[in-house]
Protein backbone atom coordinates (compact mmCIF):
# COMPACT_ATOMS: atom_id res chain seq x y z
CA UNK A 1 0.00 0.00 0.00
CA UNK A 2 1.19 3.54 -1.07
CA UNK A 3 1.69 6.41 2.01
CA UNK A 4 -1.44 6.06 4.36
CA UNK A 5 -4.13 8.86 4.20
CA UNK A 6 -4.68 11.46 6.88
CA UNK A 7 -6.65 10.10 9.53
CA UNK A 8 -9.85 11.52 10.31
CA UNK A 9 -10.39 13.75 13.38
CA UNK A 10 -13.22 14.90 15.12
CA UNK A 11 -12.06 18.72 15.76
CA UNK A 12 -12.71 20.39 12.21
CA UNK A 13 -15.85 22.33 13.07
CA UNK A 14 -18.48 21.80 10.67
CA UNK A 15 -16.92 18.28 9.15
CA UNK A 16 -18.76 15.23 9.53
CA UNK A 17 -17.11 14.16 12.48
CA UNK A 18 -17.30 17.69 14.29
CA UNK A 19 -21.00 17.37 13.45
CA UNK A 20 -21.38 13.67 15.11
CA UNK A 21 -20.15 15.38 18.57
CA UNK A 22 -21.85 18.39 18.70
CA UNK A 23 -24.81 17.57 16.94
CA UNK A 24 -25.91 13.68 17.08
CA UNK A 25 -24.33 13.17 20.61
CA UNK A 26 -26.69 16.01 22.20
CA UNK A 27 -29.71 15.00 20.52
CA UNK A 28 -28.98 11.10 21.58
CA UNK A 29 -29.06 12.57 24.96
CA UNK A 30 -31.86 14.39 24.99
CA UNK A 31 -33.58 11.26 23.65
CA UNK A 32 -31.94 8.81 26.45
CA UNK A 33 -33.27 11.18 29.07
CA UNK A 34 -36.97 11.15 27.34
CA UNK A 35 -36.74 7.41 27.46
CA UNK A 36 -35.60 6.27 30.89
CA UNK A 37 -36.75 8.04 34.23
CA UNK A 38 -32.98 8.71 34.84
CA UNK A 39 -31.82 10.89 38.36
CA UNK A 40 -30.38 13.77 38.66
CA UNK A 41 -26.68 12.00 39.26
CA UNK A 42 -27.44 10.04 35.95
CA UNK A 43 -28.59 13.43 34.00
CA UNK A 44 -25.51 15.35 35.43
CA UNK A 45 -22.95 12.34 34.47
CA UNK A 46 -24.40 12.87 30.62
CA UNK A 47 -24.26 16.64 30.51
CA UNK A 48 -20.71 16.05 31.78
CA UNK A 49 -19.65 13.58 29.08
CA UNK A 50 -21.38 16.30 26.63
CA UNK A 51 -19.30 18.98 28.08
CA UNK A 52 -15.98 16.95 28.62
CA UNK A 53 -16.03 15.53 24.40
CA UNK A 54 -16.96 18.80 22.59
CA UNK A 55 -14.71 21.19 24.70
CA UNK A 56 -12.84 19.08 27.29
CA UNK A 57 -9.63 16.58 27.29
CA UNK A 58 -9.47 12.87 27.67
CA UNK A 59 -10.41 11.87 31.27
CA UNK A 60 -10.27 7.92 32.70
CA UNK A 61 -12.97 6.44 33.40
CA UNK A 62 -14.05 5.93 36.71
CA UNK A 63 -15.65 2.61 37.26
CA UNK A 64 -13.96 -0.88 37.84
CA UNK A 65 -16.06 -3.02 35.00
CA UNK A 66 -14.39 -6.16 33.69
CA UNK A 67 -13.07 -4.26 30.27
CA UNK A 68 -11.61 -1.32 32.26
CA UNK A 69 -7.86 -2.50 32.04
CA UNK A 70 -8.60 -3.17 28.37
CA UNK A 71 -9.63 0.29 28.08
CA UNK A 72 -7.09 2.25 30.35
CA UNK A 73 -4.65 0.64 27.65
CA UNK A 74 -6.36 2.01 24.56
CA UNK A 75 -6.99 5.28 26.14
CA UNK A 76 -3.26 5.60 27.83
CA UNK A 77 -1.65 7.83 25.08
CA UNK A 78 -4.98 10.11 25.16
CA UNK A 79 -5.55 11.07 28.52
CA UNK A 80 -5.08 14.81 28.99
CA UNK A 81 -5.25 15.80 25.68
CA UNK A 82 -7.96 18.09 23.83
CA UNK A 83 -11.10 15.35 22.51
CA UNK A 84 -10.83 17.68 19.29
CA UNK A 85 -7.00 16.22 18.91
CA UNK A 86 -8.22 12.89 18.64
CA UNK A 87 -9.28 10.52 15.62
CA UNK A 88 -12.90 10.02 15.00
CA UNK A 89 -13.20 6.45 15.43
CA UNK A 90 -11.50 6.10 18.85
CA UNK A 91 -13.25 9.37 20.15
CA UNK A 92 -16.93 7.78 19.33
CA UNK A 93 -15.70 4.48 20.67
CA UNK A 94 -14.72 5.87 23.75
CA UNK A 95 -17.67 8.30 23.90
CA UNK A 96 -19.82 5.40 23.74
CA UNK A 97 -18.14 3.62 26.68
CA UNK A 98 -18.32 6.54 28.98
CA UNK A 99 -22.15 6.76 27.94
CA UNK A 100 -22.66 3.34 29.59
CA UNK A 101 -20.63 4.03 32.52
CA UNK A 102 -22.68 7.36 32.99
CA UNK A 103 -25.98 5.36 33.38
CA UNK A 104 -24.61 3.39 34.94
CA UNK A 105 -24.09 0.13 33.11
CA UNK A 106 -21.69 -1.65 35.18
CA UNK A 107 -22.43 0.09 38.51
CA UNK A 108 -24.43 -2.15 41.26
CA UNK A 109 -27.99 -0.33 41.03
CA UNK A 110 -31.28 -0.17 38.69
CA UNK A 111 -29.33 0.52 35.46
CA UNK A 112 -26.83 -2.43 35.67
CA UNK A 113 -26.74 -4.03 32.64
CA UNK A 114 -30.12 -2.21 31.35
CA UNK A 115 -29.60 -1.33 27.64
CA UNK A 116 -30.47 2.66 27.25
CA UNK A 117 -31.27 2.02 23.16
CA UNK A 118 -33.73 -0.80 23.60
CA UNK A 119 -36.80 1.27 23.49
CA UNK A 120 -35.12 3.19 20.17
CA UNK A 121 -34.31 -0.60 18.74
CA UNK A 122 -38.01 -2.09 19.43
CA UNK A 123 -39.60 0.07 18.55
CA UNK A 124 -37.59 -0.08 15.01
CA UNK A 125 -38.66 -3.97 15.03
CA UNK A 126 -42.12 -2.96 15.86
CA UNK A 127 -42.87 -0.85 13.15
CA UNK A 128 -44.43 -0.56 9.99
CA UNK A 129 -41.28 0.00 8.08
CA UNK A 130 -39.66 -3.63 9.36
CA UNK A 131 -43.07 -5.11 9.12
CA UNK A 132 -42.99 -4.22 5.50
CA UNK A 133 -39.17 -5.03 5.00
CA UNK A 134 -39.88 -8.70 6.83
CA UNK A 135 -43.11 -9.47 4.62
CA UNK A 136 -40.98 -8.87 1.64
CA UNK A 137 -39.32 -11.87 2.34
CA UNK A 138 -42.05 -14.24 2.32
CA UNK A 139 -41.98 -13.81 -1.43
CA UNK A 140 -38.24 -15.30 -1.69
CA UNK A 141 -39.74 -18.74 -2.77
CA UNK A 142 -41.79 -17.27 -5.25
CA UNK A 143 -38.27 -16.10 -6.99
CA UNK A 144 -35.91 -18.47 -8.91
CA UNK A 145 -32.33 -19.21 -7.60
CA UNK A 146 -30.67 -16.15 -8.96
CA UNK A 147 -32.75 -14.08 -8.00
CA UNK A 148 -33.44 -15.33 -4.16
CA UNK A 149 -29.59 -15.03 -4.03
CA UNK A 150 -30.03 -11.09 -5.71
CA UNK A 151 -32.88 -10.15 -2.89
CA UNK A 152 -31.27 -11.78 0.00
CA UNK A 153 -27.66 -9.98 -0.13
CA UNK A 154 -29.77 -6.50 -1.41
CA UNK A 155 -31.78 -6.83 1.65
CA UNK A 156 -28.60 -7.22 3.39
CA UNK A 157 -26.85 -4.10 2.12
CA UNK A 158 -30.14 -1.67 2.43
CA UNK A 159 -30.69 -3.31 5.58
CA UNK A 160 -27.99 -1.04 6.94
CA UNK A 161 -29.54 2.08 6.42
CA UNK A 162 -32.13 1.24 9.36
CA UNK A 163 -29.16 2.59 11.55
CA UNK A 164 -30.67 4.52 14.66
CA UNK A 165 -27.55 6.57 14.76
CA UNK A 166 -27.44 8.04 11.29
CA UNK A 167 -31.56 8.27 11.82
CA UNK A 168 -30.34 11.33 14.52
CA UNK A 169 -28.51 13.40 11.57
CA UNK A 170 -30.02 16.64 10.89
CA UNK A 171 -30.05 15.82 7.16
CA UNK A 172 -30.56 12.35 7.03
CA UNK A 173 -32.02 11.43 3.48
CA UNK A 174 -32.64 7.58 3.16
CA UNK A 175 -33.76 7.01 -0.33
CA UNK A 176 -32.29 4.02 -1.66
CA UNK A 177 -30.00 5.90 -4.90
CA UNK A 178 -28.26 2.70 -5.76
CA UNK A 179 -24.80 0.94 -5.33
CA UNK A 180 -21.86 2.95 -6.26
CA UNK A 181 -19.54 -0.05 -6.98
CA UNK A 182 -20.16 -4.43 -6.69
CA UNK A 183 -23.51 -6.02 -6.77
CA UNK A 184 -24.86 -9.39 -5.24
CA UNK A 185 -22.60 -11.39 -8.23
CA UNK A 186 -19.33 -10.11 -6.51
CA UNK A 187 -20.62 -10.91 -3.61
CA UNK A 188 -21.31 -14.82 -4.36
CA UNK A 189 -18.58 -14.96 -6.67
CA UNK A 190 -16.34 -14.96 -3.57
CA UNK A 191 -17.98 -18.49 -1.86
CA UNK A 192 -16.64 -21.49 -3.58
CA UNK A 193 -16.57 -24.35 -1.51
CA UNK A 194 -18.98 -25.32 1.43
CA UNK A 195 -16.81 -23.59 5.13
CA UNK A 196 -17.81 -21.76 7.50
CA UNK A 197 -18.62 -18.19 7.01
CA UNK A 198 -18.14 -15.13 9.37
CA UNK A 199 -20.94 -12.28 9.34
CA UNK A 200 -19.57 -9.72 11.19
CA UNK A 201 -23.04 -8.18 12.14
CA UNK A 202 -23.72 -4.08 12.73
CA UNK A 203 -27.56 -2.97 13.54
CA UNK A 204 -30.30 -5.04 15.86
CA UNK A 205 -33.92 -4.68 14.55
CA UNK A 206 -34.40 -4.61 10.75
CA UNK A 207 -30.69 -4.98 9.97
CA UNK A 208 -30.08 -7.80 11.77
CA UNK A 209 -33.68 -10.11 10.54
CA UNK A 210 -32.23 -9.24 6.79
CA UNK A 211 -28.79 -10.69 8.37
CA UNK A 212 -30.36 -13.37 10.20
CA UNK A 213 -32.32 -14.06 6.16
CA UNK A 214 -28.96 -14.02 4.77
CA UNK A 215 -27.53 -16.66 7.63
CA UNK A 216 -30.12 -18.72 6.33
CA UNK A 217 -29.97 -18.49 3.25
CA UNK A 218 -26.29 -19.32 3.51
CA UNK A 219 -26.69 -22.68 4.99
CA UNK A 220 -29.86 -23.64 2.99
CA UNK A 221 -27.35 -23.40 0.11
CA UNK A 222 -24.91 -24.81 1.15
CA UNK A 223 -22.48 -21.78 1.03
CA UNK A 224 -21.88 -22.12 4.24
CA UNK A 225 -21.97 -25.23 6.33
CA UNK A 226 -21.37 -22.99 9.47
CA UNK A 227 -22.25 -19.33 9.99
CA UNK A 228 -20.24 -17.45 13.31
CA UNK A 229 -22.35 -14.23 13.53
CA UNK A 230 -20.69 -11.31 15.76
CA UNK A 231 -22.13 -9.20 17.44
CA UNK A 232 -21.26 -6.13 19.87
CA UNK A 233 -20.54 -7.21 23.64
CA UNK A 234 -22.23 -4.24 25.12
CA UNK A 235 -24.65 -1.80 23.53
CA UNK A 236 -22.86 0.29 20.98
CA UNK A 237 -23.14 2.90 18.98
CA UNK A 238 -27.13 3.53 19.31
CA UNK A 239 -28.54 0.37 17.51
CA UNK A 240 -25.64 -2.15 17.25
CA UNK A 241 -26.54 -5.41 17.43
CA UNK A 242 -25.72 -7.26 20.58
CA UNK A 243 -26.78 -11.02 21.92
CA UNK A 244 -29.63 -10.23 23.32
CA UNK A 245 -30.82 -8.25 20.50
CA UNK A 246 -30.18 -11.78 18.59
CA UNK A 247 -32.65 -13.72 20.35
CA UNK A 248 -35.36 -10.18 20.50
CA UNK A 249 -35.79 -10.41 16.74
CA UNK A 250 -35.03 -14.07 16.19
CA UNK A 251 -38.12 -14.47 18.68
CA UNK A 252 -40.17 -11.76 16.60
CA UNK A 253 -39.79 -13.48 13.00
CA UNK A 254 -40.88 -16.80 14.82
CA UNK A 255 -43.48 -15.48 15.39
CA UNK A 256 -44.60 -14.46 11.83
CA UNK A 257 -46.16 -16.45 9.69
CA UNK A 258 -45.22 -17.67 6.21
CA UNK A 259 -41.79 -17.95 4.89
CA UNK A 260 -39.83 -15.18 7.13
CA UNK A 261 -41.36 -17.44 10.30
CA UNK A 262 -39.69 -20.55 8.97
CA UNK A 263 -36.34 -18.79 8.49
CA UNK A 264 -36.82 -17.87 12.51
CA UNK A 265 -37.47 -21.17 12.80
CA UNK A 266 -34.27 -22.64 10.42
CA UNK A 267 -32.08 -20.09 12.47
CA UNK A 268 -33.39 -20.88 15.64
CA UNK A 269 -32.57 -24.75 14.84
CA UNK A 270 -29.59 -23.76 13.56
CA UNK A 271 -28.33 -22.40 17.02
CA UNK A 272 -29.77 -25.86 18.37
CA UNK A 273 -27.78 -27.31 16.56
CA UNK A 274 -24.45 -25.48 16.22
CA UNK A 275 -24.45 -24.57 12.63
CA UNK A 276 -24.99 -21.21 14.00
CA UNK A 277 -22.68 -19.72 16.81
CA UNK A 278 -22.99 -16.29 18.30
CA UNK A 279 -20.25 -15.07 19.59
CA UNK A 280 -19.40 -11.26 21.35
CA UNK A 281 -15.40 -10.26 21.31
CA UNK A 282 -14.76 -7.29 23.39
CA UNK A 283 -12.64 -6.26 20.30
CA UNK A 284 -15.81 -5.54 18.59
CA UNK A 285 -16.42 -2.41 20.78
CA UNK A 286 -12.80 -1.18 20.58
CA UNK A 287 -11.75 2.08 19.33
CA UNK A 288 -9.14 0.34 16.82
CA UNK A 289 -9.81 -0.83 13.41
CA UNK A 290 -9.27 -4.14 12.29
CA UNK A 291 -5.51 -3.73 11.13
CA UNK A 292 -5.13 -3.75 15.62
CA UNK A 293 -7.23 -7.29 16.04
CA UNK A 294 -6.22 -9.12 18.19
CA UNK A 295 -4.27 -12.85 17.87
CA UNK A 296 -7.83 -14.97 18.66
CA UNK A 297 -10.16 -12.79 16.21
CA UNK A 298 -7.44 -13.24 13.34
CA UNK A 299 -7.05 -16.63 13.50
CA UNK A 300 -11.10 -17.28 13.77
CA UNK A 301 -10.91 -14.69 10.22
CA UNK A 302 -7.97 -16.88 9.00
CA UNK A 303 -10.56 -20.29 9.66
CA UNK A 304 -13.40 -18.88 7.62
CA UNK A 305 -14.07 -19.66 3.67
CA UNK A 306 -15.48 -15.70 3.89
CA UNK A 307 -16.17 -12.68 6.37
CA UNK A 308 -18.97 -10.52 5.60
CA UNK A 309 -18.57 -7.25 7.10
CA UNK A 310 -21.92 -5.44 7.48
CA UNK A 311 -22.04 -1.33 8.45
CA UNK A 312 -20.44 1.94 8.04
CA UNK A 313 -18.54 1.54 11.06
CA UNK A 314 -16.98 -1.83 10.21
CA UNK A 315 -16.19 -0.42 7.18
CA UNK A 316 -14.14 2.31 8.25
CA UNK A 317 -12.64 -0.42 10.78
CA UNK A 318 -11.99 -2.21 7.76
CA UNK A 319 -10.19 0.25 5.41
CA UNK A 320 -8.83 2.77 8.05
CA UNK A 321 -11.16 5.80 9.00
CA UNK A 322 -9.00 7.76 6.88
CA UNK A 323 -9.33 10.22 3.92
CA UNK A 324 -8.75 7.84 1.61
CA UNK A 325 -8.50 9.47 -2.53
CA UNK A 326 -11.91 7.05 -3.43
CA UNK A 327 -9.69 5.67 -5.92
CA UNK A 328 -7.73 4.11 -3.70
CA UNK A 329 -7.46 0.18 -4.21
CA UNK A 330 -9.81 -1.85 -1.51
CA UNK A 331 -7.75 -5.07 -2.36
CA UNK A 332 -4.59 -3.24 -1.49
CA UNK A 333 -6.10 -1.56 1.89
CA UNK A 334 -7.59 -4.60 3.40
CA UNK A 335 -4.54 -6.54 2.02
CA UNK A 336 -3.38 -6.97 5.74
CA UNK A 337 -6.98 -8.74 6.44
CA UNK A 338 -5.98 -12.88 6.74
CA UNK A 339 -9.20 -14.28 4.29
CA UNK A 340 -11.47 -13.09 1.85
CA UNK A 341 -13.56 -10.53 3.03
CA UNK A 342 -16.97 -8.86 1.38
CA UNK A 343 -17.94 -5.16 2.99
CA UNK A 344 -22.07 -4.75 2.55
CA UNK A 345 -22.48 -1.02 3.73
CA UNK A 346 -24.39 1.66 3.50
CA UNK A 347 -22.66 5.15 2.58
CA UNK A 348 -22.83 7.27 5.99
CA UNK A 349 -19.23 8.65 6.58
CA UNK A 350 -16.41 10.62 4.65
CA UNK A 351 -14.60 7.16 4.14
CA UNK A 352 -14.38 5.16 0.85
CA UNK A 353 -12.55 3.41 -1.16
CA UNK A 354 -12.22 0.92 -4.71
CA UNK A 355 -14.29 3.91 -6.90
CA UNK A 356 -13.28 4.07 -10.72
CA UNK A 357 -12.26 8.05 -11.29
CA UNK A 358 -15.74 8.70 -13.51
CA UNK A 359 -17.55 7.13 -10.63
CA UNK A 360 -16.45 9.40 -7.96
CA UNK A 361 -16.25 12.21 -10.37
CA UNK A 362 -19.83 11.47 -11.47
CA UNK A 363 -21.10 11.49 -7.54
CA UNK A 364 -18.89 14.70 -7.00
CA UNK A 365 -20.84 16.94 -9.89
CA UNK A 366 -24.03 15.42 -7.97
CA UNK A 367 -23.26 18.30 -5.79
CA UNK A 368 -25.20 16.07 -2.67
CA UNK A 369 -23.64 14.52 0.14
CA UNK A 370 -23.12 11.04 -1.24
CA UNK A 371 -20.50 10.00 0.80
CA UNK A 372 -22.47 10.82 4.28
CA UNK A 373 -26.13 10.75 2.89
CA UNK A 374 -27.14 7.07 3.51
CA UNK A 375 -28.97 7.31 -0.04
CA UNK A 376 -25.50 5.14 -1.57
CA UNK A 377 -24.77 1.78 -0.88
CA UNK A 378 -21.76 -0.58 -2.01
CA UNK A 379 -20.16 -4.41 -2.35
CA UNK A 380 -16.53 -4.88 -2.30
CA UNK A 381 -14.72 -7.69 -1.53
CA UNK A 382 -11.15 -8.79 -1.70
CA UNK A 383 -9.50 -12.41 -1.93
CA UNK A 384 -5.80 -12.80 0.07
CA UNK A 385 -3.47 -13.45 -2.70
O1 LIG B 1 -21.99 1.27 11.34
P1 LIG B 1 -23.29 1.83 10.91
O2 LIG B 1 -24.39 1.49 11.85
O3 LIG B 1 -23.63 1.52 9.49
O4 LIG B 1 -23.17 3.41 10.91
C1 LIG B 1 -22.74 4.08 12.03
C2 LIG B 1 -22.83 5.54 11.86
O5 LIG B 1 -24.15 6.00 11.90
O6 LIG B 1 -22.13 6.04 12.91
C3 LIG B 1 -21.05 6.84 12.50
C4 LIG B 1 -21.15 8.14 13.14
O7 LIG B 1 -21.80 8.01 14.34
C5 LIG B 1 -21.04 6.92 11.02
O8 LIG B 1 -19.86 6.39 10.56
C6 LIG B 1 -22.17 6.07 10.58
O9 LIG B 1 -23.04 6.88 9.87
Amino acid sequence: MGSEAQSITIGVPGSFAWKVFHERHPAMIEQLCAAFPFGAGVRDRLAELLRETTGGVVEPLDDDAPDHGAWAAWAEDRLGRPWSECSFLWAESYFFRKLLAAIGYFAPGPWRGIDPFAPMKNAELGSAGAAEALAAFNELPLLGERGRDDAVVQAAVWGNQADLAFRMSVDAEGAAAGLVTGDSLLFWSLFDAPGPVHLVADNSAGELAADLVLVDHLLTTGRADRVVLHVKPTPYYVSDATPADVLGVLRHLIELAGEVGAIGRRVWDGLRAGRIEVRDHPFFCAPLDYRGMPYDLREEFASASVTIMKGDLNYRRLVGDRYWPPTTSFVDVTSYFPGPVVALRVLKSEVVVGLDEATAATLDKTGDAWRTSGSYALIQAARPV
